[in-house]
């Protein structure tokens, strides 16, 4: 169990992180979210050990990261999938790790065999695509078989039969009953994949929730997609009604708030108006998260194009 209290980070005016309080439980998939610069790589940092808090605390199981006598049986992080000796091969630089961490050199084999890599284990790492960096950055985050992992955006790089690896690997590792942490900016897969969701926002708590309540509290009222070659038509109509109505993304496409799907569908046969496509959107953990952060973004487009929010 990771247990996050009251940490902060300050690098001179910058409150990196700022008196965090959340704990990391086992048998979760735990996704750390929020804009770039939110914080996360730092608070993940700190609670590796790598970086000492302004004040406050981070432990694992209970003591500080550095306060176990082998760190790489009691936590596995993923950091920086490149930090590698590009001239030392898979294998070495395992190999290397389990020496200085008193654990066998069998298990070198068996976290190669977990994540694929087996086959090009004696090549240099120099030569590896992104995907495999992080296939080797995880091989050595699980080669303490530790009780808690700490990965920061396993999933970059990785093409979409490694992501779906991922997912099961980290579903797995959860199972097992341990505790990982993730921090991604995927937010399809994190919805997938995680439990329980820590979101910071500059460097403050702004969500601390199992997925499902996190989506049901943050999004927007329901939608409901149509299509029809008589779109503009219909957006009056559906206006008189008292829908909010907006453009989708072509002509045809009309997005309808204040309404359900079978009154959509109903004031549409009433009328004898073809459609298309009648289809209520789906509340996603990505609508939530920007409607959540979009105040705490630290680097945010000002405007866009503004096709999306033509209205009628
Ligand atoms: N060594 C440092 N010196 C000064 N400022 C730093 C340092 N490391 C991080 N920061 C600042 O702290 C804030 C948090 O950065 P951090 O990298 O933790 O964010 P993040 O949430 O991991 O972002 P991203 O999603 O872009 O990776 C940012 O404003 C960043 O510029």
């Amino acid at each position: 169990m990771i247990e996050v209290r009251g940490l902060t980070k300050r690098y001179h005016e910058v409150r990196a992180v700022d008196s965090l309080d959340f704990t990391v439980r086992r048998g979760e998939v735990t996704g750390f979210l929020g804009p770039n610069g939110a914080g996360k790589s730092t608070t993940m940092r700190m609670i590796l050990g790598l970086d000492a808090p302004t004040s406050g605390t981070a432990t694992i199981d209970g003591r500080p990261a550095a306060a176990h006598p082998a760190p790489l049986r009691a936590v596995g992080a993923l950091l920086d999938a490149g930090a590698l000796l590009p001239s030392r091969s898979a294998r070495h630089h395992l190999l290397a790790l389990a020496a200085g961490n008193g654990i066998p050199r069998r298990r070198v084999q068996e976290v190669l065999d977990v994540v694929g890599l087996g086959s090009a284990a004696r090549r240099a790492a120099g030569t590896y695509s992104l995907g495999m960096k992080q296939r080797l950055g995880i091989a050595a985050a699980l080669l303490g078989d530790p009780p808690v992992l700490v990965l920061d955006e396993p999933l970059n790089g990785l093409d979409p039969e490694g992501i779906v690896w991922m997912r099961r690997l980290l579903r797995g590792l959860a199972a097992e009953g341990r505790a990982v942490m993730v921090s991604s900016h995927l937010m399809n897969e994190v919805e997938r994949t995680v439990d329980h969701l820590v979101v910071i926002g500059r460097g403050r708590l702004i969500a601390d929730t199992s997925m499902a309540a996190f989506i049901a509290a943050h999004s927007s009222p329901r939608e409901v997609v149509v299509r029809s070659p008589r779109a503009e038509v219909f957006a009056s109509r559906l206006a008189a009604e008292g829908a909010a109505v907006r453009r989708g993304d072509d002509a045809q496409s009309l997005v309808v708030t204040g309404l359900t799907a079978p009154v959509v569908g109903a004031l549409a046969a009433a009328r004898g108006i073809e459609l298309h496509e009648l289809a209520p959107r789906r509340p996603s953990l990505e609508h939530a998260f920007m409607e959540l952060t979009q105040d705490s973004a630290e680097y945010a487009a000002t405007a866009g194009t503004g096709a999306d929010k033509e209205t009628f």
